[in-house]
C-alpha cells in the first residue's frame, strides 16, 4: 500500500534534518544552542566564544579564546584577485550580491575544495569567518569607491568588523553590542538559508556553493532583507506620527510590514527581538535619538492590536545598526556574516551523516496529452 504523505506548503512544521546544533523551544520561549540558552549567551559570552562552542564543542578558557583568535587573524587576509573583482563590479551592485560572488570566488583559491571530512571543514570554516567580515566591510567601501580599510590584528573579532565598515574603532559598549548582534544572529535551527545550505551541501557539493546558495537566499525580504528593509520603513515614516500612519496604510493595502511575523513564533514576540529592542533603547538613550525608539514601539503596539503580530529580531536589530552608524545596504550582509557560523556546522553536520535531499511533488498538471 503507498504511504499516506502529507503535502505541506513552504514545508510548514515539516521536520527536515536531525541537527544537535540549535532547536527553537518556543513554548518555553528559549533558543537552544548546543545545550545553552541562546539569550543567555548573548549576555554573558563573546561571539568568539560561540565560534568556539561550535568548532570545539565546548565554551573556551581564557587561553583557549586567545589562540582562536589569533587563528582567525592569521586568516583576515582576502586574496587581492577577490578585491580586484570587487572592483570590477557596477557600482550599483547590492553589497549581498558582492558577498555571494566572493563567496563563489573564495572556492577557487582552496587547493582542498572537494575534501569534506572534519578537519578540512573546521578549516575552512576558519577562513570564511576570518575573511567574511572583511568581504563584507569593504565590498562596500569599494562600490563607493573608497579605499578598503585593512583589518587591525590588535582589535578583538568583533571590534574590528565594526572598525572595517566604520572606520572608527567603537567604544566599549557600541562594540558589545554589536558582538551581541551577531552571537543572537549566529544560529537559528532551520530558516530558509541554512536549508538550502543542507540541500546544497547534500549533493557533496563544496561549503563554498552550500554557502553562497545561503547568501541568495538570506537577501531575500522574507528572510534576513527584511532589517534593511525595516529601517528603510522607519526613514520614509521619519516621526512617531509619519510611521504609524505608514504603517497603517500598508495595513490597508494588505501590505506586509517588514519585521514582523514569524514562521516559527509567528504569535510570540522573537526572544532575540527583545535583547535588541533593551539594546535600541540604551543606544537610542546615549546618543540622544529616543525618538527612534519611540517609533519602534509605537510601531510594535500597532501590529500587535492591528494583526496580533509581534517583531522578530531583524526588527530591532536593523535601528540598532542605524544608530551604530552601519550603512543600511551593510545589515544583511552583517546577518550573513554572523550566520556564517551556524550555517558552516549545518554543512559539517549534513557532511557528516548525509543524505540527498530529494523529496516528492503532488503533481497538479494535465495528463495523457500527446504531440
Ligand atoms: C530573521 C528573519 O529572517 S525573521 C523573518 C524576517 N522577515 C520579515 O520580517 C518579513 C515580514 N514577515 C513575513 O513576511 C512573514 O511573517 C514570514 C515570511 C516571516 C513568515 O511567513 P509564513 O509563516 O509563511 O506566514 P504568512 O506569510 O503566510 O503569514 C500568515 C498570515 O499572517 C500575515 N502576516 C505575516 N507576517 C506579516 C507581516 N509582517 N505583516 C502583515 N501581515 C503579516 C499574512 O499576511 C498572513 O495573513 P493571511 O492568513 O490573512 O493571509
Ligand atoms: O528562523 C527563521 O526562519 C528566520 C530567522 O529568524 C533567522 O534565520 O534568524
Amino acid at each position: 500500500m503507498e504511504e499516506q504523505i502529507t503535502y505541506k506548503p513552504g514545508l510548514n512544521g515539516v521536520i527536515a534534518a536531525e541537527t544537535c546544533l540549535s532547536y527553537l523551544d518556543v513554548d518555553a520561549e528559549e533558543i537552544v544552542i548546543k545545550g545553552y540558552d541562546l539569550i543567555e549567551l548573548a549576555q554573558s559570552v563573546l561571539y568568539i566564544d560561540l565560534i568556539h562552542l561550535f568548532l570545539q564543542g565546548s565554551l573556551p578558557t581564557e587561553q583557549e579564546q586567545v589562540s582562536l583568535e589569533k587563528e582567525l587573524v592569521q586568516a583576515y587576509h582576502l586574496p587581492s584577485d577577490i578585491l580586484a573583482i570587487l572592483k570590477q563590479l557596477p557600482h550599483t551592485t547590492h553589497p549581498m550580491d558582492a558577498l555571494r560572488t566572493s563567496i563563489s570566488t573564495l572556492a577557487s583559491y582552496d587547493e582542498q575544495l572537494d575534501i569534506h571530512n572534519e578537519v578540512e571543514t573546521r578549516q575552512k570554516t576558519i577562513h570564511l569567518l576570518a575573511k567574511i567580515p572583511n568581504i563584507v566591510a569593504n565590498s562596500y567601501h569599494i562600490l563607493h569607491n573608497k579605499q578598503p580599510i585593512l583589518p587591525r590584528e590588535d582589535l578583538a573579532y568583533s571590534t574590528n568588523f565594526l572598525y572595517m565598515i566604520t572606520g572608527h574603532v567603537p567604544n566599549e559598549r557600541e562594540a558589545a553590542i554589536f558582538d551581541q548582534s551577531l552571537m543572537v544572529y549566529s544560529e537559528h535551527e532551520m530558516p530558509n538559508s541554512t536549508f538550502t545550505a543542507r540541500v546544497i551541501a547534500s549533493t557533496n557539493a563544496d561549503i563554498y556553493g552550500a554557502l553562497t546558495g545561503a547568501v541568495a537566499s538570506l537577501k531575500g525580504n522574507l528572510h534576513g532583507g527584511a532589517n534593511e528593509a525595516v529601517m528603510y520603513m522607519l526613514l520614509e515614516g521619519k516621526t512617531v506620527d509619519g510611521y504609524r500612519n505608514l504603517l497603517y496604510n500598508k495595513l490597508q493595502q494588505k501590505e506586509k510590514v517588514m519585521g514582523f511575523g514569524h514562521r516559527v513564533y509567528m504569535k510570540k514576540m522573537d526572544p532575540r527581538a527583545a535583547l535588541m529592542k533593551e539594546a535600541l533603547r540604551e543606544l537610542a538613550t546615549e546618543k540622544g535619538e529616543a525618538e527612534i525608539f519611540e517609533m519602534c514601539e509605537a510601531g510594535e503596539q500597532i501590529m500587535k492590536e492591528e494583526k496580533g503580530l509581534y517583531p522578530n529580531l531583524d526588527y530591532y536589530a536593523a535601528p540598532v545598526y542605524y544608530l551604530l552608524g552601519i550603512p543600511i545596504p551593510l545589515y544583511t550582509p552583517i546577518f550573513f556574516a554572523a550566520r556564517t557560523l551556524g550555517l558552516s556546522a549545518h554543512v559539517a553536520e549534513q557532511q557528516q551523516n548525509n543524505k540527498l535531499f530529494r523529496p516528492r511533488v503532488r503533481y497538479t498538471g494535465p495528463r495523457g496529452l500527446h504531440p
